[in-house]
């Protein structure tokens, strides 16, 4: 678990239009086989973190610093490398999970074209890994392969932008906000499955959260985000029990209840 994998440096973004900088001074590492989390609040640069890592940011927003992933310098790649990495080496699990399918479409359709796309298959063995996907994902996988995005609810759309990530087996995987639109045991589920695949295939995983509950139980490691910097960096224990700034002070403070925590029984039953 010690080799590194993606190593962000000074990582700055630009406003180019306002001159204004969205993203100070970020570093992040994740090592190889490694679930790390990033946490903040809404609006401190974690999504743009993660397009940066992608090279998805928008042409008004310039970055400056250095991204290594396998030790490659992700600025130098060209057009093609870069499309052949995206998907294949980095996975990216939107926030907007509706924009990963085009609703005219049927999803089967769009998983195993994603699949073909990126690996040397044949098309029925990329048939059956997109069904086994959707499958894994606790979804009706022959009835989600045959529908349309606009057919299936938001969370089952969700899990179905998962299972097409999941299908090409990245080396690592940017989930960002990927549980908010399921409900408690489906999110679990599709955590349960994240880690399950950490495991079996060694392959990383930044999770992007606004759930400080999940990222203690699921992340190695977690960065904290506040206002375009990262402000902490621990494992989740450190951050739970022994954070320094005040910032994670304020985000540990507003946890109502945490899991394992004995104290929490006690005070709910006086309260009642
Ligand atoms: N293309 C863009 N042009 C200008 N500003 C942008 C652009 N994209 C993001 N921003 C701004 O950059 C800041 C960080 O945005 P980002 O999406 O990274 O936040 P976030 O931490 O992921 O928030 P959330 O948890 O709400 O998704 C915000 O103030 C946002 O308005």
């Amino acid at each position: 678990m010690n080799e590194l994998l993606l190593s962000i440096q000074d990582l700055k973004i630009i406003n180019r239009s306002e001159e204004s900088h969205l993203l100070k001074k970020v570093h992040l590492e994740i090592k190889k086989g490694e679930i790390v989390g990033l946490i903040g609040e809404s609006g401190s640069g974690k999504s743009l973190t993660a397009k940066a890592i992608m090279r998805l940011l928008s042409q008004d927003l310039k970055a400056k610093g250095q991204i290594l992933f396998k030790n490659e310098d992700i600025s130098k790649w060209t057009s093609r490398t870069h499309r052949k990495k995206l998907g294949n080496e980095i996975g990216y699990i939107f926030q907007d999970y509706r924009s990963s399918f085009t609703p005219y479409i049927k999803i089967g359709k769009q998983i195993v074209e994603t699949i073909c796309a990126h690996q040397k298959i044949r098309k029925k063995e990329a048939q059956d890994l997109a069904i086994q996907s959707l499958h894994i994902m606790g979804l009706d996988s022959k009835r989600v392969y045959q529908s349309y995005s606009f057919q299936l609810s938001g969370g089952q759309v969700q899990r179905a932008a998962i299972a097409m990530a999941l299908a090409l087996k990245p080396a690592l995987l940017i989930c960002d906000e990927i549980t908010t639109a399921l409900d408690v045991l489906n999110g679990e589920k599709v955590l349960h499955y994240l880690d399950q695949l950490r495991n079996e295939t060694g392959c990383s995983v930044l999770m992007i959260t606004h759930d400080l509950t999940k990222a203690y139980k699921w992340t190695d490691r977690m960065y904290v985000m506040q206002q375009g910097e990262i402000v902490e960096e621990g494992l989740p224990e450190e951050i739970r029990c022994h954070h320094k700034h005040p910032y994670t002070k304020k985000l540990c403070s507003c946890l109502l209840a945490l899991p394992e925590d004995p104290s929490i029984k006690k005070e709910r039953l006086v309260t009642i």
